[in-house]
C-alpha cells in the first residue's frame, strides 16, 4: 500500500515580497507566488502523482496555492479539510513589522532566534514548539490515520507550521530545525511505512 504525504508551503505572498512578518495575517499571493503554485502542480503532475485528500490552513495564501496545484493536477474539488491548526506560527508583536527593521531594532541574532529557534517565542507570539503543540495533535488525529489507510494526501500550509511537522517526521533536533528553511511553493514528498515512519523524502526544491 502507498502511504504518500506531500507537504507544500504556499507560494510567495504579498507580505513575503514586502519582507513583513506575516503570521496569522491574511495577505494574498503575488504573481510570482501564483506562478510558484502552478510550477508545483506541474512538478507533481510530471511525477504522475494524484491525491485522494487535501489539508490546508484557514489562510488564503495556503488555500489559493492548494487550489492552483489541484487545478494543474486536474483535481479541482478534491476533498479538502481546512483547519487553523495548520496556520502559520503567530508572530505576535512582530506581525506586520519589516524584518530588516526588526533586525536594526532588536539585532540580527535576536531576530534569527525568534524566527528559527525551537522554544523561544517572538514577543506575544508562538515559538515553533507552541506551533507544534497545535500542528502535531492535528496531524496525528486527522492526517496520519488517513495516510496510513492509503489515502494519498497533500498538505498546503506555511513555513513554520510545516517546519514543526517536518521536525517530527524527520526526527530533527532543535539545533537541526534551526537551520531548516522551506522555499515558497516547493513540494516535499514523503513516503511512510505502516507505522508512519518516513521511508523516503524527495524535496523538489533540491
Ligand atoms: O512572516 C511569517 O509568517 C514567516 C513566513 O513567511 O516568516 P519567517 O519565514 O521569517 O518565519
Amino acid at each position: 500500500m502507498e502511504r504518500l504525504l506531500v507537504l507544500v508551503r504556499h507560494g510567495q505572498s504579498e507580505w513575503n515580497l514586502k519582507n513583513l512578518f506575516t503570521g496569522w495575517k491574511d495577505p494574498g499571493l503575488t504573481d510570482q507566488g501564483v506562478a510558484e503554485a502552478h510550477k508545483a502542480g506541474e512538478q507533481l503532475r510530471d511525477l504522475k502523482l494524484n491525491f485522494d485528500l487535501a489539508f490546508t490552513s484557514v489562510l488564503s495564501r495556503a488555500q489559493k496555492t492548494l487550489g492552483i496545484i489541484l487545478e494543474e493536477l486536474d483535481q479541482i474539488g478534491l476533498e479538502t479539510l481546512k483547519d487553523q491548526a495548520l496556520n502559520e506560527r503567530d508572530y505576535g508583536d512582530l506581525t506586520g513589522m519589516n524584518k530588516d527593521e526588526a533586525r536594526e531594532k532588536f539585532g540580527e541574532e535576536q531576530v534569527h532566534i525568534w524566527r528559527r529557534s525551537y522554544d523561544i517565542p517572538p514577543p506575544g507570539g508562538e515559538s515553533l514548539k507552541m506551533t507544534a503543540e497545535r500542528v502535531l495533535p492535528y496531524y496525528k488525529a486527522e492526517i496520519l490515520p488517513r495516510v496510513l489507510s492509503g489515502k494519498r494526501t497533500i498538505v498546503a500550509a506555511h513555513g513554520n507550521s510545516l517546519r514543526s511537522l517536518i521536525m517530527e517526521l524527520e526526527g530533527l533536533s532543535p539545533e537541526e530545525i534551526l537551520k531548516r528553511e522551506l522555499g515558497t511553493g516547493t513540494p516535499i514528498i514523503y513516503r511512510l511505512d505502516e507505522d508512519g515512519k518516513v521511508i523516503s523524502v524527495q524535496d523538489l526544491a533540491a
